[in-house]
């Protein structure tokens, strides 16, 4: 039987959203990866579910190209706001605020956590400087926005081999959950941004990405707040004061409304 679904993205970023709220639909990490193959599939960097919530006006649950259920996600976050409406969002990192006004929509991801134990890593370190290195990356900032990121600053983001570097990173045993790397460049107060996505690659824009960079600029003094990042796909405006929620304000776009029967992708 046919199901509905929504093709949208932030910045590039795109999310094959489904709507479980009044009919459940239970995911899988097979299913999950065979509608975001690009060949076989409908094709999308994160597959979102929407769910009824008791702590929130919806429920969103993510999924990773790879299959993988992960914490949370910025850009589909902002389309969750325009597509449902919602104003507080149930994700695994903690409920999020959303407000729309015209096309600039405003998400209020959690506080960020800099503990070793909270972004996670595996032994106890200092996490303004990870005193680890991956050829030209070393000494990064780690930080949970509700999904583990590392910051590295470097002089050049396009000098960086990312594609070859970003897998290594990412499942590095340092990392329990694996982790999201960020390579950012600051330059005239604003942050040009790069991110190898842990279980998506590298994607044209990253919501969490871009909003754990800003807070490691802010927290090392390289930049104030507010603060534009730029990434390939676009940029989004990031603000955060000490002891406050990270706040994201930027665009979500509707591409198209489709219909798919799961069953034939045999997963
Ligand atoms: N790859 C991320 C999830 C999606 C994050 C990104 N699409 C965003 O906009 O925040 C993770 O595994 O935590």
């Amino acid at each position: 039987m046919a199901r509905p679904f929504h093709k949208m993205h932030g910045l590039g970023n795109d999310f094959v959203i489904f709507d479980g709220r009044e009919e459940p639909l239970a995911m899988t990490e097979p299913l999950a990866r065979a509608v975001a193959d690009r060949r076989t599939g409908i094709g999308c960097d994160q597959l979102i579910v929407l769910e009824p919530s008791s702590r929130a006006n919806v429920r969103m649950r993510i999924y990773n190209h790879d299959g993988g259920e992960v914490q949370s996600c910025g850009n589909a976050s902002r389309c969750v706001v325009a597509l449902t409406g919602a104003r507080t969002i149930e994700t695994g990192g903690g409920v999020i605020a959303g407000s729309e006004d015209g096309g600039r929509i405003e998400v209020s991801l959690i506080e960020p956590r800099f503990a070793w134990d909270q972004v996670p890593i595996t032994y106890p370190m200092d996490t303004d400087a990870v005193p680890m290195g991956w050829g030209p990356l070393e000494k990064p900032m780690a930080v949970n926005v509700g999904n583990p990121h590392l910051v590295f600053f470097v002089d050049d983001v396009d000098a960086i081999d990312l594609v070859r570097l970003g897998p290594s990173i990412e499942h590095d045993p340092a990392f329990p959950e694996r982790i999201n790397v960020n390579v950012a460049q600051v330059k005239d107060g604003a942050i040009r941004l790069r991110t190898w996505e842990r279980g998506a690659g590298l994607t044209l824009a990253c919501g969490t990405g871009a909003c754990a960079t800003a807070v490691a600029a802010i927290k090392s003094k390289r930049v104030t707040s507010p603060v534009k990042v730029t990434m390939q796909g676009g940029s989004l405006e990031i603000a955060w004061v000490p002891g406050e929620p990270v706040r994201m304000i930027g665009s979500a776009t509707y591409v198209f409304r489709g219909e798919i029967e799961l069953e034939r992708l045999g997963a």
